[in-house]
């Protein structure tokens, strides 16, 4: 039976994305945004386990152990503080809490804690169809979240291509406009495969000086030619046994591409001024925003070439192909930027949320992340609004800028009820506001959902 987690934090962003990480490894999951909330919540009953912040709008932690022991609720609470709020944990635990976790909360930490309190098994079936390789020290298990799965057919197209071919041999292609995406699909079919363990090596093939191409790709030996100071391992020495990812491949040099193709084939490499032969065995991941087989067809890309690196094409959607997700991404990326800029923004106002939801993002998720990080660092209260964004996205095509939290799309609907709902702390008359639709409207769709 799926495991229910309540997740009680006024922290909004973080909450949600606490809960598609803790959704991804098979738990059920609620959230509230304040202490009555989470009664509420618990006295509905159905949670196994309470994930709980110390400091809530209404009351704290403390409170609601004290109230869950009067109640007779016995799910075990795990709390999430600050270091400075130890002390605050130390009480908790004498109080009945299960254990503590502090902030900023290491994932596999929590995941761990989790487990013990539920006493499940360390890997249990998980909903998703990810199945965790062998990952490399210091990979993305080790570190926070740093990206997050979109939900719209089109990314789940994706996620589920990258998921069959990751743990073969084949070399991919990722082909895909600007920003959407390529080198963190490249890292992951790396850490989904079974190299996950050896080196992922990136390599720009935009950025090389073509002089300078085939000592990058197979190093050289001291002395090789003037500058070359000192012995260098090549990008397919230093990827041996793992994943070597080449970036714009399309901007290789005709010549570089023949050096290639021929390393490839023959799985050795020769270091520049070297006589030795070295054995490699990488698997390749190639990335382009052009269109290659135009290119074959102009003669500045080779079609032997481009067959070698593109047994298997992932094709990156557009952000407007996935504009169901635009509000998922977009608070991924104010939560990443409350960390990195030490800011506690809430949210984003009903008129922002619809001009994200709107635009065409041209650059895609670097453009949306790059707009979501400025308007972070703007915002002097608490939610992001119009003018802390970008012109370009204000001043966007389609809906007015006023329009309300739009709930056009049914796979981010439930999403954004929840979400005005955990904004609004629960008050349906305010959630309702925020999404820009009326009571009655609010109800039907709560019932449609299921929420309580
Ligand atoms: N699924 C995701 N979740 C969160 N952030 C993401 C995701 N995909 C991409 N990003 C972020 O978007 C930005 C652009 O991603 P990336 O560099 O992988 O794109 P790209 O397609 O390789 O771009 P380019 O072709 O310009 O090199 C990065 O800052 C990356 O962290």
């Amino acid at each position: 039976m799926e495991e229910r987690i309540l997740i009680v934090d006024d922290d909004i962003t973080f909450a949600l994305m606490l809960r598609t990480w803790l959704s991804k490894r098979g738990f059920g999951v609620g959230t509230a945004s304040s202490v009555a909330a989470a009664r509420t919540a618990l006295e509905a009953g159905g949670f196994s386990l309470v994930l709980s912040d110390m400091r809530l709008p209404d009351e704290d932690g403390i409170a609601l152990l004290q109230w869950m022991a009067g109640a007779g609720v016995a799910a075990p609470v795990i709390v999430m503080t600050s270091y400075a709020e130890i002390q605050n944990a130390v009480r908790c635990m004498k109080l009945g809490a299960r254990d503590y976790v502090a902030k900023p909360v290491n994932p596999d930490e929590l995941l761990k804690k989790i487990r013990e309190a539920l006493d499940v098994p360390a890997a249990p079936a998980a909903k998703s169809a990810s199945k965790p390789a062998p990952r490399a020290a210091g990979s993305f298990s080790e570190q926070p979240l740093n990206y997050i799965e979109g939900r719209s057919d089109a990314a789940r197209q994706l996620y589920e291509h990258i998921r069959l071919v990751a743990p073969t041999n084949m070399s991919v292609l990722v082909n895909g406009a600007s920003g959407t995406g390529k080198e963190h699909v490249a890292q992951l079919i790396h850490r989904e495969s079974k190299r996950a363990g050896k080196p992922f090596v990136a390599v720009d093939c935009g950025a090389i000086p073509r002089d300078l191409a085939a000592s990058e790709f197979f190093g050289h030996v001291k002395g090789a030619f003037t500058g070359a100071l000192a012995d260098k391992t090549g990008a397919f020495e230093a990827a041996d046994g793992g994943t070597l990812f080449l970036d714009e491949v399309g901007n290789l040099g005709y010549e570089t591409q023949v050096q290639l193709l021929r390393a490839l084939q023959e799985r050795r490499i020769r270091p520049v001024g070297s006589n030795r032969e070295i054995p490699v065995d990488i698997r390749l991941v190639a990335a382009t925003n052009e269109d290659l087989e135009a290119a074959i067809a102009r003669g500045t890309f080779r079609a032997d070439l481009y067959h070698r690196i593109n047994s298997f094409t992932l094709r990156m959607p557009c952000l407007r192909q996935m504009r169901g997700d635009i509000p998922l991404f977009a608070d991924f990326f104010l939560d990443q930027a409350n960390r990195e800029l030490d800011k506690r923004i809430v949210g984003f106002d009903a008129a922002v949320a619809a001009a994200l939801a709107a635009y065409d993002w041209p650059g895609n998720l670097r453009q949306l992340k790059n707009a979501v990080m400025s308007a972070t660092l703007l915002a002097a209260g608490e939610y992001i609004t119009c003018r802390d964004l970008p012109a370009e996205v204000t001043g966007g095509p389609a809906e007015p800028a006023e329009a309300p939290l739009s709930l056009r799309d049914p796979a981010s609907e439930e999403e954004q009820i929840r979400r005005a709902l955990a904004t609004a702390g629960g008050n349906k008359s305010q959630a309702a506001k925020l999404l820009g639709i009326d009571r009655k409207t609010l109800y039907n769709k709560l019932h449609l959902y299921g929420i309580e």
